[in-house]
């Protein structure tokens, strides 16, 4: 435990829109702070996974202690927890708000306040943080940092005529956030002889060490030794190790009240750490939890299935280290007559899909299919009975069907004027509803009631490009509406292709059955018959391509019989046969169903 008084700790979140420069000002605090030489400080240091790298985008939370010789003489301990800014990662972010006592609000200068910023101010106030506003990138010429103040003040609502003016590049007045963290952030509170309670804020799986799990302490001290209890599953183990991010993993000899740190039990089963989940003594336990975290509900579903069937084993062994370090991810066990053995899995939205999707295939080197994304539907049985549709393949016959809900948001989009037009264009596009539209200066925000199921269709992609990337986009979910919806079936040659299959509006069932169609003509390759391919509701055929033979086409040539010759080509057609799946008679390339699944 550090001898730091806890009047000299101060734990605090950075919280910001996405590209408002978090990571770059969280790596400047720890330079400032002399926690690692500028040869270590390669890059981004926060930003740890290659992934996050090459994104340049924060996905976990990070943390890190540092220590600061403040100007009025006594060397503080500061805990930072990094968080992310992307709208599908609010889980994580409430996480490490409930990890500290105070958040720096980290706004771009030259951009204003942002849809994601006021998200997670809110989320801060309910954590009951306090906030040290900071107007980042005040050396871009575009910067206007009077602007951003006031809009900080009518729009977030709070003060911020002392709010630091800092460029988190050029490392310009870093110092004066320090002073600031010090000066108007609580200390934590905590009785160090207290029964032990301790958060577990996040654990993750390191190939070295095995389970390793962040904590923070609010009652009572922990040490290396002692034997701990999850108050949750009830499992107990020996901790090995404590220690603190500085950031790199430093091991001390106990934990005390106010302080962030790992510890190292050597946890076989992951399913023991249940983020959110308190910890304590065994022999002597907390009288009651802490209040966990609202458990997170997957919005977005789809199939995950190993391009090998061999490596379904290895999909579900990654699958639960991944869940482990990502409690808000969900997976369960799924046949496709399609794709053989594989798990539906539930994700917080599509970045968080497609970003778990390509850790698994870096980290775990897996080459997996992944099926169309699906929304949550409730449907309700004529029978009176509701189920929870997460799968467009396990719709019943719709004459069972009493009828259908499906979940919609509330979205707030930010726009520069300019843009405005399009931005509404495309949200009625989506059968949206709008609630407000407002300004806040030259820029509109637009507040809108969408169906998810049109958002999870590549919302944010056309967004994005109507707008040249000037759009910024949150939002919450808003409760489930019944819907005329229908499940698509694509059939080739006669025969339900199941992990092709999806659920639309009426309206848009015509044209996206088309669509997959003139798409799936151009993927699966000729065969020796004639190919129907089909989009149909029911029994109701809606759109149709046809893929003619290729038989006499290959072999043609070879009139006159030199049978050899046409054996060769025969040889040759069935070359690059491999990963086919066969529906019926007819042989669907692998590549086809990924070409055919990544349509939009
Ligand atoms: N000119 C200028 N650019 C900055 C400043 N701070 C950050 N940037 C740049 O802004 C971009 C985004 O910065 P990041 O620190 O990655 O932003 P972030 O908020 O952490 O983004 P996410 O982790 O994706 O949420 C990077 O290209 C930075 O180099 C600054 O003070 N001035």
């Amino acid at each position: 435990m550090t001898d730091t008084p806890l009047s000299q700790i101060r734990n605090f979140s950075i919280i910001a829109h996405i590209d408002h420069g978090k990571s770059t000002l969280a790596d400047r605090l720890i330079e400032a702070c002399g926690a690692l030489t500028a040869r270590e400080m390669k890059g981004q240091v926060l930003d740890s996974m290659e992934l996050e790298q090459e994104r340049g985008i924060t996905i976990k939370a990070q943390t890190v202690r540092l220590t600061y010789p403040a100007k009025d003489g006594k060397t503080y301990i500061l805990n930072l927890m990094d968080t992310p800014g992307h709208v599908d990662f609010a889980y994580e972010v409430s996480r490490s708000l409930a990890a500290c006592e105070g958040s720096l609000l980290v706004v771009d200068a030259s951009q204003g306040v942002e849809a994601q910023t006021l998200a997670n101010v809110y989320q801060a106030i309910d954590a009951n943080h306090e906030i040290v506003p900071v107007l980042n990138k005040v050396d871009l010429p575009a910067a206007e940092p009077e602007k951003t103040r006031q809009q900080i003040e009518e729009v977030v609502g709070i003060p911020a005529d002392e709010a630091v003016e800092i460029s988190a590049k050029t490392g310009l007045n870093i110092e004066g956030v320090l002073e600031a963290l010090v000066r108007d952030l609580p200390p934590p509170e905590g009785d160090p002889q207290a029964p032990l309670q301790a958060l577990l804020v996040d654990s993750w799986y390191d190939s070295y060490l095995g389970v390793i799990i962040l904590v923070r302490i609010k009652e009572g001290t922990l040490r290396t030794g002692d034997k701990i209890r999850m108050m949750e599953t009830g499992a107990t183990y020996n901790v090995d190790q404590v220690g603190v991010f500085q950031p790199k993993m430093t091991p001390v000899k106990a934990l005390g009240p106010g302080e962030i740190g790992y510890i190292n039990a050597a946890i076989k089963a992951v399913a023991d750490c249940n983020v959110g989940d308190t910890i304590t003594h065994d022999q002597r336990p907390a009288p009651a939890p802490l209040p966990g975290f609202k458990p997170s509900i997957p919005v977005v579903w789809c199939g995950l299935f190993p391009v090998d069937a061999d490596d379904f084993e290895k999909l579900r062994d990654s699958l639960g280290k991944l869940r482990l370090n990502d409690a808000s991810f969900h997976f369960e066990m799924e046949t496709s007559a399609a794709l053989g053995f594989g798990f539906r899995c539930g994700f917080l939205g599509l970045l968080h899909l497609e970003i778990i999707q390509e850790r698994l295939s870096r980290e775990f080197n897996l080459d997996l299919i992944a099926t169309a994304p699906s929304v949550v539907y409730k449907l309700y049985r004529t029978d009176g009975s509701m189920e929870e549709l997460h799968n467009p393949a396990d719709m019943p016959d719709l004459s069972l069907v009493e009828r259908i809900e499906e979940p919609w948001i509330k979205a707030s989009i930010m726009v520069p004027d300019e843009y405005l037009g399009a931005v509404l264009t495309l949200c009625s596009e989506r059968r949206g509803v709008q609630l407000d539209l407002t300004y806040v200066g030259n820029r509109a925000m637009a507040v809108y009631r969408l169906p998810l199921n049109e958002v999870v269709f590549d919302f944010y992609d056309r967004l994005k490009s109507l707008t040249r990337g000037y759009a910024s986009f949150d939002y919450q979910m808003d409760g489930y509406e019944e819907s005329d919806l229908v499940r698509i079936s694509i059939l080739v040659n006669h025969e339900p292709v199941d992990a092709l299959s999806f659920v639309a509006h009426r309206s848009a069932a015509d044209a996206r059955g088309r669509a997959i169609c003139a798409k799936l003509k151009e993927l699966i390759p000729r065969q020796l018959f004639k190919i129907a391919i089909q989009a149909a509701i029911g029994s109701k055929v809606i759109a149709r391509e046809t893929i003619g033979a290729l038989s006499k086409d290959v072999t043609a040539k070879c009139y006159g019989g030199d049978i050899s010759r046409k054996r060769k080509l025969l040889e040759k057609q069935k070359e690059g046969k491999k990963r086919m799946r066969q529906f019926g008679k007819v042989e669907i390339p692998q590549s086809a169903f990924l070409a055919a699944l990544k349509m939009d």
